[in-house]
């Protein structure tokens, strides 16, 4: 579905360049898949050029038929809207908007009725616990409430791809552990889901962990025994 081939990004720096991702290549299918790497190993440039929020200097990303890397701007943004759903360590609500507007708010850009809109988001909330907040502000609510309906929000348009920068970084680990395990719910529906994080303990919930290492894919790790069932 989504794949990277031979995926490099330099950022110029005095008379150098710094190599952010060095020649990745991968090809990203169904389950949960993390991203781990240190400081500094380009987990979020390869993110931003996986998403088509920047594009490589050489290589290509493929979303489907389409090579993403090739695309104007705006016809990646319309390629996210459509494909793939974000999830960041900041949750990014908007603050005057309850939960369940928010996370309508995508389908509303995208041009759907407000009913349609109104029930799919209920739906969402109470699939992430939290149909009974869904009337609430987001600073009524917790952090871990607030990344649920970060996460309901990015599935709004039912993307097949999801992504996740650090999700749980701002969390405490019992409100990480509730917010992993609804990212797991989705990959084993079937949803590319990538994880990006630091955080080794937490890749082991992926049943593919690919570790990078200066902007290289220095080896892929699986865990059978979480492959989803075909
Ligand atoms: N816009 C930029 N301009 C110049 N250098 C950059 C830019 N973005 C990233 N870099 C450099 O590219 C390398 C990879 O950075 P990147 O942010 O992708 O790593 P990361 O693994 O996500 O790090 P962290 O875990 O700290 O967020 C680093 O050396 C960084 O300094």
């Amino acid at each position: 579905m989504l794949e990277a081939i031979g995926l490099h990004k330099r950022f110029p720096q005095g008379d150098t360049a710094i190599v952010a991702v060095d020649h990745f290549t991968y090809r990203f299918g169904p389950g949960l898949s993390a991203i781990v790497g240190p400081s500094g190993s380009g987990k979020t440039t390869l993110l931003n050029l996986l998403a088509g929020f920047d594009l490589p200097d050489q290589g290509q990303v493929r979303l489907g038929e389409t090579v993403l890397s090739q695309q104007s701007e705006d016809a990646r943004s319309e390629l996210r809207l459509r494909y793939m759903g974000f999830v960041f360590q900041q949750w990014n609500l908007i603050p005057t908007l309850t939960a369940l507007e928010n996370v309508a708010f995508p389908m509303m850009l995208a041009g759907k009725r407000l009913k349609e809109r109104q029930a799919r988001a209920g739906e969402l909330l109470e699939a992430m616990g939290m149909g009974r907040r869904m009337h609430h502000l987001p600073h009524k609510l917790s952090g871990g409430e607030q990344q649920r309906v970060a996460i309901a929000r990015a599935l709004s348009l039912n993307p097949p791809i999801l992504f996740a920068d650090e999700p749980t970084g701002n969390l405490d680990s019992a409100s990480g552990a509730k917010v992993i395990e609804l990212l797991r719910a989705q990959a084993q529906g079937g949803r590319t889901v990538i994880l990006v994080t630091h955080d080794l303990e937490l890749a082991q919930k992926a049943e593919r962990i690919l570790h990078l290492r200066d902007g290289q894919l220095i080896r892929e790790e699986i865990i059978p025994s979480l492959l989803p069932t075909p």
